[in-house]
């Protein structure tokens, strides 16, 4: 569209804009620019007019030349072009006719992009370095879990086995939660391995097993002739061993209210006196606790001290129950069935059929209770081939959710039945509550008030 009495007033709005934008024939001379684009190249704008760009582009002022693409395809072009000056321009070519619908100009405007292209640059090369970091430290981990025989397949476990990471590079208190039996205690010497403490010693007290009369002579130790019964040279005291190295109190839940007090204030002050003592004894150690009590609710219940609750919970972290990372079954198994094949000198294999009870089983007993159904599997089975027959009974129910248990007797109990073999089900499908309520057309609050009458969440 050729309108040549409007020129000058085209020419008027060219110079009042800010950006680069350049006029050609359709042989590549240079018609109009505006004042920025003589900037971008360092030299006078003016000086552009009735050149070739071509030749511009011979004299390295920019390349690739924009015209003659934007001439073959006929259409409008953007692509990345670099001046002399080392910048990086994005730039777009526009085809424009004339009123017999020729192509007869090409015009093109560009936006500086060098920063961006740095960034992009740069962003590119850290990741090639994340990359590389974190496949290293994966191979690092591994390892790290392989010699300590942990199987974290999983991305829970995975997580879980991150903070353990961070928490042996330092003293700080942890809490481990989680249900019986899912590794509360392997974490914890994992923990202690790790550590800088690794040649101390690792101390482990049972806080639910130790009876309630001797608590204080196991845990601080006695002066000779302290009771009536005591051994003659004295004793030292659990905590007192764990001196340079980790104390680990499991079940800490179970520790009775009038002990809770005494032990608080040796992880407050690491300072303690055995029992008829006289002379406070410093005591350095490293402090993780345990539990599959809910300690909040225990509080609440005033059977357990708020300000020990704070003391050892300065980093929790919880292991999932086994039924909730499944990708930790398979590998579990693999590793139980090789650690058994060793110690009783057999040979086993499983059916797929055994490994799909496995995986579908709801394991209260977690990890625990998976090592003891592959020993006794190893153990009982007459074959090489260890198949379903082989199995406890409650571990052979189908489980699929169109065949209820038929232990239940009555109408809503097989209705119930269903329904949480279908939630669970739905949990390993969908993951979280909200998808699981998605899929199933609940509300979310629905779904946790059901799995918590099944007692599956
Ligand atoms: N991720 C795992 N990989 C390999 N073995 C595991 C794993 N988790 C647990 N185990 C094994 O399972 C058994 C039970 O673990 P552990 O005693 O640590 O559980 P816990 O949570 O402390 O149980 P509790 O609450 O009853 O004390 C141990 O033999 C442990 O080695």
């Amino acid at each position: 569209m050729s309108h040549p009495n409007t020129w000058n007033e085209n020419e008027q709005i060219l110079h009042s804009l800010k950006d680069d934008i350049l006029v050609t024939n359709v042989d590549g001379i240079i018609l109009k620019v505006s004042e920025v684009t003589g900037k971008i190249y360092g030299v006078d704008s003016e000086s552009l007019i009735g050149k070739s760009v071509y030749d511009l582009e011979a004299q390295g002022l920019f390349t690739p030349i924009l015209t003659p693409m934007v001439v073959k395809e006929n259409k409008k072009i953007t692509f990345v072009q670099t001046t002399n000056k080392g910048k990086k321009l994005l730039v777009t070519g526009i085809p424009v006719y004339n009123e017999k619908g020729e192509l007869y100009r090409v015009v093109s405007y560009s936006h500086d992009i060098t920063e961006l292209a740095e960034y992009k640059d740069f962003l590119i090369t850290m990741e090639e370095e994340m990359h590389r970091v974190k496949t290293e430290l994966d191979l690092l981990r591994s390892k790290q879990l392989h010699d300590a025989g942990i199987i974290a397949n999983s991305e829970d476990m995975k997580k879980v086995i991150a903070t353990a990471l961070q928490l042996s590079e330092v003293d700080v208190n942890a809490l481990i939660l989680g249900e019986s039996g899912v590794g509360k205690s392997l974490l914890a010497k994992f923990i202690h391995n790790k550590s800088h403490r690794s040649k101390g010693p690792f101390i482990e007290v049972n806080c639910g097993a130790i009876p309630d009369s001797l608590f204080e002579a196991e845990l601080f130790g006695y002066e000779p002739g302290a009771f009536t019964g005591a051994h003659q040279k004295g004793k030292v005291g659990l905590i007192e061993l764990s001196n340079k190295g980790t104390l680990f109190l499991d079940e800490i839940g179970e520790l009775p209210l009038h002990h809770q007090v005494k032990v608080l204030k040796v992880i407050q002050e690491k300072q303690f006196y055995r029992v008829g003592g006289t002379k406070p004894i410093n005591v350095d150690f490293r402090l993780i606790s345990a539990t599959n009590k809910d300690l909040k609710s225990a509080i609440q219940e005033k059977k357990f001290r708020e300000d020990l609750y704070f003391r050892l919970n300065v980093v929790p972290v919880t292991i999932p129950p086994l039924r909730t990372r499944t990708e930790d079954i398979v590998p579990l198994i693999h590793l139980l069935l090789e650690q058994f094949e060793k110690k009783y000198n057999r040979s086993k294999k499983l059916d797929e059929a055994v490994i799909h009870h496995l995986l579908h089983y709801e394991w209260r007993g977690n990890v625990r209770e998976l090592i003891n159904i592959m020993e006794r599997l190893v153990v009982i089975s007459p074959s090489t081939l260890i198949t379903v027959d082989q199995l406890p009974d409650h571990l052979k129910e189908d489980l699929s959710p169109s065949a209820p248990s038929l232990n239940a007797q009555t109408l809503k109990e097989i209705v119930e039945e269903t329904e949480k073999q279908v939630l669970l089900k739905a949990r390993k499908k969908y993951k979280t509550t909200v998808g699981m309520a998605k899929a199933l057309g609940t509300s979310q609050p629905s779904i946790v008030r059901k799995m918590k009458k099944y007692q599956i969440i």
